[in-house]
């Protein structure tokens, strides 16, 4: 389980202030075009997460934002300043765990702390215990990190993350590898983490995780951004109605315009973006009525697997 813990979480700033905004990025690897001009932005407090299928583009992303890879075009900034690889003073404030930690596995979790405490200098060894304390695994801290199971090693690099009190946490797929009950688990430590004021910034391309921690999602597919936004509006896009109509050929051509989307199925037409009222409405005006008025509720996975076209 995780714990509630320490009373020196430094974030006591602004909720909902831009800690992260990018724009236009890009990047080109070779032939490769992995990142096309992808604008995000992520705000103080929130659970931000990032999704999209196997290449989809969120590694990359995710090392340009913290100027290990160099754009070939945009910009990004961080806690209001402009990243550069290299020379990024807000880069201190922020913690990353891109991929499975390097652990040691004849060193402890303990141990694992105090050498990186020991290299960053002017981390305490309270920090150290409180760390501990926070991603659950202080009770296993003696122990050596080679018999911890892929949870506790993932939560042990999220502790080496969380050492130096960082503002804004930055995971590239933390549960990758996990069992569900792994996953759980982080999803509860990026929740507890949440609630101290840490800023959460997560790739997945399980939109079940993603679904039930975020605050915000973005979703990426082929490099490019496909929709960003809050997880209930987004949930509310995949909604739609389905009428009965004699003509539904006819009635997707009435509400052109005004749907997101209108799709002929046989005899029905399938409606998203718009109320089942203004439909009805919409049809009734054109001399159409609807036999037939069905809400559907397609929630979240409908919405990515059309946006990234059935990939995971
Ligand atoms: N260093 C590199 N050199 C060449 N191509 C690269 C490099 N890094 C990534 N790519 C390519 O860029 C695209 C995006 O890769 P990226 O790793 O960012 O995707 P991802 O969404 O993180 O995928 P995954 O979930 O599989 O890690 C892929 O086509 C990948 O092959």
């Amino acid at each position: 389980m995780v714990q509630a813990i320490p009373k020196t979480q430094p974030i006591l700033k602004a909720r909902g202030e831009t800690v992260l905004r990018v724009e236009g990025l890009s990047k080109r690897f070779g032939g490769v075009l992995a990142v096309e001009g992808v604008d995000l932005e992520v705000r103080r407090g929130e659970i931000f997460g990032f999704l999209g299928p196997n290449g989809a583009g969120k590694t990359t992303t995710l090392g340009m934002i913290l100027g290990l890879v160099e754009p070939s075009a945009g910009k990004v900034e961080l806690l209001g300043e402009p990243v550069r690889p290299g020379r990024t003073h807000a880069l201190r404030k922020v913690g990353a765990l891109l991929g499975a930690p390097a652990i040691y596995p004849h060193l402890s979790a303990r141990q694992h702390l105090e050498l990186i405490a020991g290299l960053q200098g002017g981390v305490s060894r309270q920090r150290v215990e409180e760390v501990l304390e926070q991603v659950g695994i202080a009770r296993a801290a003696h122990r050596a990190a080679g018999s911890y199971s892929t949870g506790m090693k993932q939560r042990l690099g999220v502790a080496m993350a969380l050492l130096a009190e960082p503002e804004l946490l930055i995971l590239d797929e933390p549960s990758n590898g996990m069992d569900p009950s792994g996953m759980k688990e982080m999803r509860e430590l990026m929740r507890s983490l949440a609630t101290q004021g840490v800023t959460i910034i997560f790739s997945s391309h399980i939109l079940h995780e993603v679904e039930q921690v975020c605050d915000r999602i973005a979703v990426i597919h082929k490099g490019k951004l496909v929709a960003q936004g809050a997880v209930r509006d987004l949930l509310a896009r995949g909604d739609g109605v389905r009428v009965r109509v004699e003509s539904p050929e006819e009635a997707a051509l009435a509400l052109g315009g005004l749907a997101e989307r209108a799709e002929v199925q046989g005899e029905y037409l399938l409606v998203r973006g718009l109320e089942a009222r203004a439909v009805v409405t919409r049809l009734v005006q054109a001399g159409l009525p609807p036999s037939e008025v069905v809400p559907i509720e397609g929630g979240l996975e409908e919405l990515f697997l059309e946006l990234t076209g059935g990939g995971q």
